[in-house]
């Protein structure tokens, strides 16, 4: 097989979310299992999604980045304390980017009342939007990702041996972030413009909707040593592992490096991330062994503390 033939395998969820006969749910825990070690990735169907709840989310996104730029500002995520709201294009550059990101995006959470634990959680910021254009669909999208993302989870512990009660702690109250995201055209061959430059996710489950026909994203195949175009197909996420579930399994899931590049002829991308990464105080389930005792909050930290202050307290608390 050529190498241009290789693509992310496809698992149909539905054998474990909605099983039929026996060995159904085995079946994809197993599917899973291998995807995720061998690529990190997979596409899938039978998520239990429904088109309707995706399409009013890609809607909102649409109308929401159709504001003008100076309303949007207004939302920055940089003068929110739980990073939420708007994070403009050309804001993102990672070491040795030649370019910042083009992409514009917006980012939601959780939504608890007031601000705890330095904004890990807190209320959203909503555009000035009516409900129903906005706050609704991308609301109710939210909660339908938030699960599925928690399926996952589960079906990743599964796939090394370990029970679901596992979940109770892990999911008491979820880190759950979800980043709706434009990449504008891509411009002409500009070296080094990326719509997101190459990057793996920090932290646990991320689950992915992409527009449909709107190609860009590509993953990093390391045996092959080559990145793999990945399909924006209708009605199929792409799910991925980041770095805290490579760590966390010992590598045996891994976490892949990714890009995207819009192949979009003059037209923009849309696509929407929800990343779960579980409870801040909760430690390794994929290893309910592992001796580190590591929380999603110290790996949070960590990772963000040249972009984010965190006050004493919280870094105590998480053992960072
Ligand atoms: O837009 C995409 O297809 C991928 C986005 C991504 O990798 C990210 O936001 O972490
Ligand atoms: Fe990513």
């Amino acid at each position: 097989m050529s190498t241009d033939e290789v693509t992310l395998p496809l698992v149909d969820l539905s054998g474990y979310i909605n099983p039929q006969k026996p060995g159904d749910k085995e079946r994809v825990i197993a599917e899973v299992r291998d995807a995720c070690a061998q690529y990190g990735f997979f596409q899938t169907t039978g998520h239990g999604i429904p088109m309707s709840q995706q399409k009013g989310l890609l809607k909102s996104i649409e109308t929401l980045f159709g504001m003008p730029l100076e309303e949007k500002r207004k939302l920055s995520f940089l003068n929110n304390p739980c990073r939420r709201g708007f994070e403009e294009s050309g804001a993102s550059l990672r070491d040795g980017d030649a370019l910042p990101d083009s992409k514009e995006a917006f980012y939601i959470g959780r939504e608890d009342p007031v601000v705890e634990h330095s904004g890990f959680y807190g209320p959203n910021v909503w555009p000035p939007l009516p409900n129903e254009e906005f706050h609704d669909p991308v609301w109710e999208y939210y909660e339908a990702t938030h699960k599925l993302g928690e399926i996952i989870w589960e079906i990743l512990l599964l796939g090394l041996g370990h029970p679901i009660s596992l979940m109770e702690e892990f999911a008491k109250r979820p880190m759950v972030v979800m980043k709706m995201i434009r990449y504008p055209p891509q411009a002409g061959d500009l070296p080094g413009q990326f719509g997101v430059g190459p990057h793996k996710d920090f932290g646990g489950v991320t689950v992915l909707l992409q527009e449909a026909g709107k190609h860009g994203l590509q993953v990093w195949h390391e045996g092959l040593e080559k990145w793999l175009p990945v399909k924006a197909m209708e009605d199929v996420y792409v799910i991925n592992c980041g770095d805290m579930i490579g760590k966390w399994s010992g590598g045996r899931y891994k976490s892949a490096k990714h890009q995207v590049i819009n192949a979009a002829d003059n037209e923009p991308r849309l696509s929407c991330a929800t990343f779960f990464h579980g409870d801040l105080f909760a430690t390794n389930p994929l290893d309910p062994a592992d001796p580190e005792r590591e929380t999603v909050g110290a790996l949070l930290v960590k990772r963000f503390r040249n972009q984010f202050s965190f006050d004493k307290e919280l870094i105590a608390a998480v053992g960072a």
